[in-house]
């Protein structure tokens, strides 16, 4: 018998570490890495970690190129941390929240030799755990026996698959009858993914036949839209379109996929709002904080789906990728059903932007 947890098991273990602060040990082919996330890095820690080592910061290539820092690595910038850099440094560099009131943080001097596979990983720990994408690293000789004495999570990464940090199978929890406004018909059900993440509802109205193709919207969370009424973006309209739709026709299925922000997380997409409102549109905003466009993963989408028995979608949306995602995925779109509705003069930007740079569908 092993008690010992899987590396999915540790993965999910190693989101809540770094949201807190604790520096985790990724490892991997005799080699070992330790991170910490630069947003919740105290100085007793930051302290701890130059004890061991030079650490570096590590940025995505979309944080690095607003900062004008060289991204040796393709995708990321491993930045040295100044001998007298403390927490507020690491914190100024990461976050865009002031680049505009105080332009000039560097010139920043980045590594160029060695490998940068654990940095990477060390970046999607913290993407996956909402976090701002930057951490700190330092390298130490030998991973297992470290995390053991200081009691930290490590993360064995040569028993990485390329799948590392998709949620896996999703589980049916529970379902139950809900009677709404758009259908009296209604039932939520609850998905619980293999990795213990986020769960995820789906929403079915009326009783679809599994055997044709069901009128289908992927909603991802938007807190701000859904239950706020704002009026930055369509969300809220269209959640409710959607469901209005499925009540008139009498079937349907409504995913809420719990990837607020496009799946950066609400805090994010909050950062991201504070730089909307210093002039940048909804892209630039996502790439000043170091993520891409969009991070959300579809193939949750299209587990659920299978999981619930259908095969085929007529799927509500203006998003062409999120059509050629389920196809990926093997789920076959019968067609493409525009959504549109909920233009307000404060969302018409985003929509524009949405429209001319993430390819949506006027
Ligand atoms: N990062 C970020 N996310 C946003 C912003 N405005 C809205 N969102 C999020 O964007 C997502 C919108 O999702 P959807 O409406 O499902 O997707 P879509 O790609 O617009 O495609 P369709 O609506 O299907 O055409 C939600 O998760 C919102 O929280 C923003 O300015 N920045
Ligand atoms: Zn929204």
């Amino acid at each position: 018998m092993s008690l010992m947890p899987t590396l999915t098991e540790r993965l999910n273990r190693a989101r809540a570490d770094l949201r807190m602060g604790l520096p985790v040990v990724l490892s991997d082919a005799g080699r070992a890495l330790l991170v910490a996330a630069a947003e919740v890095l105290t100085p007793e820690r930051l302290a701890d970690l130059r004890d061991l080592g030079a650490p570096v910061l590590v940025l995505t290539s979309r944080r690095a190129e607003t900062l004008k820092a060289r991204a040796y690595d393709g995708d990321l910038a491993r930045i040295v941390v100044p001998g007298d850099a403390g927490v507020t440094w690491l914190r100024a560099v990461a976050d865009p929240r002031d680049d505009l009131s105080t332009p000039m943080k560097g010139p920043f001097a980045s590594l160029r030799d060695g490998a940068a596979d654990l940095h990477r990983a060390g970046i999607s720990l913290a993407k996956s755990a909402q976090l701002l994408p930057a951490v700190v690293a330092v390298t130490i000789d030998e991973g297992f026996a470290f995390a053991a004495r200081h009691g930290l999570t490590l993360l064995p990464l040569t028993e990485a698959g390329p799948d590392l940090f998709s949620a896996g199978a999703m589980h049916p929890v529970v379902s139950a009858r809900v009677p709404m406004v758009a259908s009296e018909a209604g039932r939520v059900h609850i998905f619980r993914p293999e990795d213990g993440s986020t769960e995820h509802y789906a929403i079915e109205i009326g009783q679809p036949d599994r055997a044709k193709p069901v009128l289908a919207r992927l909603h991802s969370a938007c807190f701000t839209g859904d239950v706020l009424g704002s009026l930055k973006c369509d969300c809220g309209p269209q959640l409710n379109a959607a469901l209005a739709q499925m009540g008139t026709e009498g079937a349907g299925v409504l995913l809420y996929l719990n990837q607020e922000g496009r799946g950066i997380g609400l805090a994010n997409k909050m950062r991201a709002y504070a730089l909307q409102d210093q002039g940048f549109d909804t892209v630039e905003a996502n790439h000043r904080l170091g993520f891409e466009d969009d991070e959300r993963d579809f193939r949750i989408g299209a587990a659920i789906l299978r999981e619930m028995g259908f095969g085929a979608v007529r799927l509500l949306t203006n998003n062409p990728k999120k059509v050629a995602m389920m196809e990926a995925r093997g789920l076959q779109v019968a067609e493409r059903v525009p959504l549109k509705v909920g233009e307000t003069p404060q969302n018409r930007g985003y929509l524009a932007t949405k429209a001319a740079k993430s390819g949506h569908l006027l």
